[in-house]
């Protein structure tokens, strides 16, 4: 293999996206079967023990993509070097948690991670938060590096992109592979807006879709939105093959280019693109070349999306001026 290998780094790694996704960053789905990757699996000292069992299995798969495995406890050390990171390890909301105290705990993750990463990380350094709140938790790690330009920080927003992929799919009868400029904007959360305004099947856009009001409204929107609350539901379990999955389509892209359509969806510092204040982590149409994510320009904005952004802008606002007011960024 021509190429160095990269240096990966994986947070909250023996957790349950952290089995999923760290077979698929060793086998080549990540970067392809050219480019060695080395991981670097961080965990809090109780889950130690389980990341050594998932190493195990990791160095058991003798994957020809995959070069050294290294287990830490210390963010300091985890990030050493690193060219990717995936920020996966938070502290989920649990019942009767007030969201004050999800914040406040989660700023006590991603505020040294931050530091971590802008002590020891690479020059060319990516991150995708995955552990939610996503968004939020993107913008506490990114305000605590201040080395690292704000625009390597990003938040997972892919899932739910595919997620409403997998719905247009399911209601046209189409591959989803033949789907093309669905966007989601805002937060991952319910607020969230998945947009089928530009969408377009087998390159034909979709106004007998979009005219069913009450399909777009009551149906494919909540169903996107609250796709993770019925997942846990089912699975008893929030998903993790799906995240660690879209999670991997994220870093990719990210990686070598968004190339087999025209855009997809990714939570990036806000630079005040389509009226989303700046300074907040949201989720936009984005292509992405030479490793730079870019928002898609001129998209038409209706009176309902336009209502739909404003509304999950205004709870990133929300959750920013929370955790300002804690301290956290
Ligand atoms: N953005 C998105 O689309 C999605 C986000 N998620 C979120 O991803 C996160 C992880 O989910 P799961 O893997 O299912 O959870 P999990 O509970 O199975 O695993 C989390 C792991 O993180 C570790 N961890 C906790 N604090 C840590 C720290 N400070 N440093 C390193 N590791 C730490 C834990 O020990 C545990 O092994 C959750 O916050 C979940 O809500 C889940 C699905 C989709
Ligand atoms: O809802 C959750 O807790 C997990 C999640 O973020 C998702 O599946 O989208």
């Amino acid at each position: 293999m021509a190429n160095a290998p990269v240096n990966v780094t994986i947070t909250g790694a023996a957790g349950n996206i952290g089995y999923a996704l760290l077979f698929r960053i060793a086998s080549g789905a990540l970067l392809g079967p050219d480019q060695r990757v080395n991981l670097r699996l961080l965990e809090i000292p109780p889950a130690v023990k389980a990341a050594e069992g998932t190493a195990m299995e990791l160095f058991d798969s003798a994957f020809p993509t995959l070069g050294s495995i290294d287990i830490f406890d210390d963010p300091k050390k985890a990030f050493e070097g690193a060219n990717i990171a995936f920020l996966v390890g938070s502290m989920p909301r649990k019942a009767g948690m007030e969201r004050a105290d999800l914040l406040s705990a989660n700023g006590g993750i991603f505020g040294p991670q931050g530091e971590a990463l802008n002590a020891g990380a690479a020059e060319d350094i990516k991150v995708l938060v995955v552990g939610n709140p996503a968004n939020t938790n993107a913008l506490i790690a990114a305000s605590h590096a201040k080395d690292i330009p704000a625009s390597r920080f990003t938040a997972m927003t892919r899932l739910d992109h595919n997620r409403a992929l997998a719905q247009l799919a399911a209601k046209t009868g189409a591959h989803v592979s033949e789907l093309d400029k669905v966007t989601v904007w805002g937060n991952h959360s319910t607020t969230q807006y998945p947009d089928l305004t530009h969408a377009t099947v087998k390159g034909q856009a979709i106004p007998e879709i979009l005219a069913d009001r009450a399909w777009v409204e009551d149906d494919f929107i909540p169903t996107v939105a609250k796709r993770g609350a019925a997942i846990i539901e089912a699975r008893g379990a929030s998903s993790a093959a799906s995240a660690a999955s879209a999670a991997i389509d994220h870093v990719r892209d990210w990686c070598l280019g968004v190339k087999d359509y025209s855009w997809t969806s990714s939570s990036i510092m806000s630079e005040g693109q389509y009226g989303v204040p700046e300074g907040i982590i949201s989720s936009f149409p984005c292509t992405c070349e030479n490793g730079e994510w870019k928002v898609v320009e001129g998209l038409e904005i209706d009176d309902f999306s336009r209502a739909r952004i404003d509304a999950s802008a205004a709870e990133l606002l929300d959750e920013k001026n929370a955790v300002a007011s804690m301290g956290l960024i």
